[in-house]
């Protein structure tokens, strides 16, 4: 069984750089830590970042999660092997760009590319945030897949992964630790990234921020509402480049006791409580690459 510690980052390509970053660090908030060798940082806690974009072409490229240490990740590698996924061990060279000590790479079964790595890099300063959003962490990942419960078969067969709640064949979401979810998977036709969270410290700060996104003319995708599964208030909203962040505030914490639920998502009130319209649009695409030589 591989123990994910925590979510690390997700890297995005991007064909305009400049236009990826001024929305990250102007719209959602976030601090520009650095831009080198094509790549550009981004933070939101102490990891020294959550998001970095790659020039080239838009689309996710990656999405990581974090080991304990070396030893976890060798282990990780082989249990996979083991089960005849394919593994690549990134090169130092890639490892750091990705700040880290050293990382592996997979596609799940439908073709998200997946990292695992250790030592990914803390900064101790802190986050000098691009406004004043109100985030408090990177909280969670959301991928797309066509089938959410041979999703959950995959994550739970290899990982240490329990389902909170599904929606239905719509949505699983998945904890590893006491967090409601810090790994969701959504139907969708493609792999891709659905969309990436970051927590906001109150609801005053979820509903400021709406009527921020509002003012500037962002695309607001859904929300303010509030989940019924983690009972966390939300806003989803569209960047550029088609990658989609939701700030949300209020995600609950389960006990080794939490029975899983199940939503029936043609219920009006099956993802908001307050019933507001629930529009999908393009999500970012799962860029397609070798796993690393
Ligand atoms: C609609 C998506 C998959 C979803 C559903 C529920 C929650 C939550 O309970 O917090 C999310 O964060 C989601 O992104
Ligand atoms: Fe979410």
């Amino acid at each position: 069984m591989i123990t994910l510690h925590d979510i690390a980052y997700v890297r995005s390509g991007t064909a305009d750089a400049k236009a990826a970053a001024a929305f990250a660090v102007d719209v959602v908030g976030m601090e520009l830590v650095a831009q080198e060798d094509g790549v550009t940082y981004l933070r939101a806690d102490k990891r020294h970042h959550c998001l970095a974009f790659e020039e080239g072409e838009a689309g996710v490229l990656a999405s990581a999660f974090s080991l304990k240490g070396p030893d976890e990740l060798e282990a990780a590698e082989k249990e996979l092997q083991a089960a005849g996924v394919e593994v690549a061990r990134g090169t130092p060279k890639q490892a750091r760009s990705r700040r880290v000590e050293d990382f592996i790479a997979f596609d799940d079964p439908f073709g998200n590319r997946v990292e695992l790595v250790h030592g990914q890099v803390q900064l101790a300063r802190p986050v000098h945030f691009g406004r004043p959003a109100g985030i408090t962490e990177f909280g969670h990942i959301c991928f797309d897949a066509p089938d959410v419960k041979e999703a959950y078969a995959f994550w739970s067969a290899h990982f240490n992964i329990k389902v909170s709640d599904w929606i239905g064949d719509w949505a699983c979401l998945m904890r590893f630790d006491p967090v409601h979810h810090k790994l969701a998977v959504f139907r969708g036709s493609e792999p891709g990234l659905c969309h990436i969270n970051f927590q906001v410290d109150s609801l005053d700060d979820v509903m400021r921020n709406w009527r921020f996104l509002q003012a500037k003319g962002v695309e607001i995708e859904m929300g303010p509402g509030r989940h019924p599964q983690s009972t966390a208030i939300f806003v989803y909203f569209k960047g550029p480049e088609g990658l989609t962040y939701e700030y949300s505030y209020g995600v609950r914490n389960l006990g080794d006791d939490w029975v899983p639920r199940v939503f029936d998502p043609t219920e009006p009130d099956a993802i908001d409580m307050w019933h507001g319209p629930i529009q999908r649009t393009q999500t970012q695409p799962q860029l397609r690459r070798p796993l690393p030589a």
